[in-house]
């Protein structure tokens, strides 16, 4: 199916529900952008859970709460980290936020144009690249793009910011919504590697999460053609079972937590793009690591374990803003590949 020929694709796939101990591919709402905006959006999706009980008529996200004790499972696990891990070509920086203000606008436009209808809960926009008239994004996510400019020039290389905000594209960008409610994620993969290229940007909005790092295999960062969806296919781990981040990470450089705050931003090259698999678990909360005091010269202070200040951060309801750069031809997409999500998300009632 050509893009340009159905600017707006809703599948027939299942809404998740917080309650479900099951993988299930996200329901998606697929939408090319026009040469001119607003889209007019008809999507009529069957499913009938809601997300909008979570919502309050001030504030569009219930907050996340911050606790210092389990949720009454002792799992022996290291805390993710609230420090970028090495990986070459993550960036992440802890103090970089995108105003309130801003953060406020893109979630009340995404939710009262996209997510209106609670069984979506998965939303692409697709600009078309032509060099006489490129299309463009709703307002909200050109500003979002200039902050996200503007704001990652003094903290990524020069040669990243280049590749993220080039002067004159040269690719059509993908913007992905993904809307979360405690309790789900995403399962680990690498993104599409015919379809996107390098240098993803991504926005944590409403709720931090944990996002996890895990280096790929040889096998599993091949690109074996357009139905490939890398990791998507994986079962789930069991629900409640010590994940492989527990003692098996301690001394492992294979994988790390990062615990993504609300407003933070996330930029994806090179390795972290190609190399490493990232995924979100499906709980209700994380089990973070103290934000790191500082002494009065800005070094960090020791603290005697990983775990010592680690506190619970229970999941409020997260919307991330996903940027990626459509590789050519990446606009026609196969039949077959339009029945496997790219991404899908699973849901489950597990903290
Ligand atoms: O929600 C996120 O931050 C991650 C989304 C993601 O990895 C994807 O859509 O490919
Ligand atoms: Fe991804």
């Amino acid at each position: 199916m050509s893009l340009s020929t159905s600017p707006v694709k809703v599948s027939n796939k299942r809404k998740l529900t917080p309650d479900d101990h099951v993988s299930h591919p996200r329901k998606h709402l697929r939408i090319e952008i026009p040469s001119t905006i607003p889209t007019q959006i008809t999507a009529t999706p069957s499913a009938t859970t809601s997300h909008s009980s979570l919502f309050s008529a001030t504030s569009l996200f219930t907050n996340a709460s911050e606790d210092t004790t389990s949720p009454s499972i002792p799992i022996s696990r290291n805390p993710a980290l609230r420090t970028v891990p090495p990986i070459p070509g993550l960036y992440f920086t802890p103090a970089l936020e995108l105003p309130a203000e801003l953060a406020e606008s893109i979630t009340s436009f995404c939710m009262s144009t996209y997510f209106k209808n609670p069984a979506v809960n998965q939303v692409m926009l697709f600009t078309r690249f032509s060099p006489k008239s490129p299309s463009s994004l709703p307002p909200v996510l050109i500003d979002l793009l200039n902050t996200l400019s503007t704001l990652l020039k003094s903290h990524i290389p020069e040669s990243t910011h280049n590749l993220l905000f080039p002067t004159t594209p040269t690719q059509a960008r993908q913007v992905i919504l993904n809307l979360y409610t405690p309790g789900e994620g995403i399962s680990p993969h690498v993104d599409l590697l015919k379809r996107f290229g390098d240098g993803i940007i991504g926005v944590s909005l409403g709720s931090g999460c944990v996002m996890r790092f895990a280096k790929a295999s040889g096998s599993e960062i091949g690109d074996s053609g357009p139905t490939r969806t890398s990791f998507l296919d994986e079962p789930p781990p069991p629900v409640d079972a010590p994940s492989t981040s527990s003692e098996e990470a301690e001394n492992n450089d294979d994988l790390y937590d990062l615990y993504l705050p609300e407003r933070s931003i996330l930029v994806l090259c090179s390795d972290a793009r190609y190399k490493w698999t990232h995924g979100i678990e499906k709980r209700k909360s994380d089990f973070v690591a103290h934000p790191t005091s500082r002494s009065l010269n800005g070094s960090p202070l020791s603290t005697s374990s990983p775990s010592s200040g680690a506190r619970w951060i229970g999941r409020g309801t997260r919307l991330s803003v996903t940027f990626r750069w459509l590789l050519p031809g990446a606009d026609i997409v196969g039949a077959d590949e339009e029945s496997s999500s790219e991404n899908e998300c699973e849901s489950t009632a597990s903290p």
